[in-house]
């Protein structure tokens, strides 16, 4: 194909996409969290860079190129968590986190319904691509299936754990007594009380599916995007845990729950 830059052949393109791709992919494995800010230093950095080698500034081209050198090694180590995380997100199998899928939603859905009954608060994260990792190091770490007595053992009024939200991986339950980011206190959300909007906060700064009891009225509902969900009963919770998660990793946007409701 001819075009004003020359000949561009299929494989050109196919080069083009596929670079486009992992930036993407790349994007999102570092969307909301600390990295995205080290990302843009990178950025920056590299920017300036460029422009000392257009403009001949050796000795700045110099120095910033051996601080580049440096800075690799002192990312990687800085960051080892992150992209350790990263990397087993990228060797996982698609749907991999939906594997025992079926029993996860199920016993999610059922402990929330019990613990909404009893008016036991609760904070539920459910991790989709954007890896939580660094809100699970605030907590207490565990590796146990998610299952309904568990649940609802975690968030008894007197249990150790029962402070702080919860996070799950897939069928898995990661960490407890985990400290989420509030919601920035804007105008809509500043009624709500620290659960709720810390279930906001989270959701705003990742793609998690953050599910919430209100120890007060016994409501479920849930956060995505920075916005939180109506009331939901336990049909409603099902089907939005299996659109958002456990059927498939859906666009964000497609998927937000629909307008926030008086309390
Ligand atoms: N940043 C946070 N991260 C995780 N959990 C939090 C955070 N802040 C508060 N919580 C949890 O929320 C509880 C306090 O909830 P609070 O009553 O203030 O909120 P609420 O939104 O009014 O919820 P409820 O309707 O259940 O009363 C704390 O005991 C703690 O378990």
């Amino acid at each position: 194909m001819s075009t004003p830059l020359g000949q561009v052949s299929v494989r050109d393109i196919l080069d083009i996409a596929l670079v486009a791709f992992l930036i993407y992919q790349g994007y999102l494995l570092v969307a909301g969290t600390r990295a995205v800010n080290v990302v843009r230093g990178i950025l920056v950095f590299a920017g300036v860079w460029v422009a000392a080698q257009l403009l001949n500034l050796t000795t700045l081209g110099y120095l910033l190129g051996r601080a580049g050198t440096v800075g690799i090694f002192a990312l990687i180590v800085l960051f080892q968590p992150e992209l350790r995380a990263a990397l087993e997100r990228v060797g996982r199998p698609r749907g991999a986190g939906a594997g025992a899928g079926g029993a996860a939603l199920q016993d999610l859905a059922r402990a929330m319904e019990r613990l909404a009954e009893r008016k036991t608060g609760a904070l539920i994260a459910i991790e989709r691509r954007t890896p939580l990792g660094e809100y699970a190091a605030t907590g207490v770490p565990l590796d146990a299936l998610v299952s309904v007595p568990f649940l609802e053992a975690l968030f008894a009024r007197n249990a150790p754990l029962h402070d702080g939200g919860v996070i799950v991986q897939g069928s898995r339950v990661i960490a407890a007594g985990c400290l989420f980011p509030l919601q920035s206190s804007d105008g809509t959300y500043r009624r709500y009380g620290t659960r709720h909007r810390a279930a906001i906060g989270l959701s705003e700064l990742t793609d998690a599916v953050v599910l919430v009891v209100s120890e007060e009225r016994g409501s479920m509902r849930l956060a995505l995007g920075g916005r939180l969900g109506p009331d939901l009963n336990g049909t409603e919770l099902r089907e939005q845990l299996r659109a958002l998660v456990y059927d498939r990793l859906p666009d964000l946007e497609g998927a937000a729950p629909t307008a926030p409701e008086a309390r």
